[in-house]
């Protein structure tokens, strides 16, 4: 086992990296009792916390390594899995490494971040409480701004725009989640988000930059329209753009 790959002075290394983050998403309430995580891609090499730790404490040599391309064109299971590096101590990898996973070959994505933001639980709530809708959507929010129009698009979402964020059903075990992520992500090409109903959030980006950026903003957008709802405040509503008036 190489402790190379986890070994790096440089905060900005994913080794370094996914602890710090996990540390941050803790005290956002994000990573409580050991549930959520996130996982780093750095070109073929996919970084992946352990699974049951207290991921606010976790260190860089806890850290688990793999070859995306290895284990692409191995097809291996998901229980054949093999890493480059596995910590020493009686670890197992993370439970939410098939949907990292996903996010990283099916949307090339660079990071991908799971919370059990209470946020996030709350809004699906509120969604099976309507009619069992299966979207969460919102509009006419600054804090869409804050997303990626969509994959390989350029740009990011305007004002105006309608963010739409696909609701999956919970399953007993958190690998199970992965076919109906991946169906999610088929249906819905441009997302960068899937919340699961009653459990939490996956959230990706191109780079971690824009992982954690997206998250911020959905998590601020999932807390806010918990707030609407309690004062009876609609998520969508129709506002003519206003257009300025120049004077010479
Ligand atoms: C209380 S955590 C239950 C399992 C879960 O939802 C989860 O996200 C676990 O992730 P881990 O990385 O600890 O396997
Ligand atoms: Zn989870």
């Amino acid at each position: 086992m190489s402790a190379d790959l986890v070994t790096s002075p440089d905060p900005s290394h994913p080794a370094n990296l996914i602890p710090s983050l996990c540390a941050k998403f803790w005290h956002l309430g994000w990573v409580t009792g050991t549930g959520g995580g996130c996982s780093i891609r750095d070109d073929d090499l996919v970084y992946i916390a352990p699974s049951g730790v207290q991921k606010e404490l976790m260190k860089a040599s806890d850290l688990y390594v793999l070859s995306l391309a290895a284990q692409q064109s191995a097809s291996l299971s998901r229980r054949q899995r093999v890493y480059l590096r596995a910590p020493e101590s009686g670890l197992k990898p993370s439970q939410c490494t098939p949907l990292f996973l996903a996010a990283f070959t099916k949307r090339r994505a660079g990071c991908c971040i799971h919370t059990h933001s209470q946020w996030a639980v709350l809004v699906t709530l509120l969604l099976e409480a309507g009619s069992g809708e299966k979207e969460f959507r919102i509009n006419n929010i600054e804090q869409i701004k804050g997303f990626g129009r969509g994959f390989e698009k350029s740009g990011n979402l305007g004002y105006h725009d309608t963010l739409v964020i696909p609701v999956i059903e919970n399953t007993a075990h958190e690998e199970d989640l992965t076919e109906f992520l991946e169906e999610a992500m088929d249906r819905y090409p441009d997302t960068y988000a899937v919340l699961v109903r009653r459990h939490g959030v996956y959230v990706w980006g191109e780079n971690v930059h824009k992982a954690k950026t997206q998250c911020e903003s959905l998590d601020y957008l999932f807390q806010l329209a918990v707030e609407m709802k309690k004062l009876g405040l609609p998520w969508i509503t129709q506002i003519e753009p206003v257009v300025p008036t120049r004077t010479e």
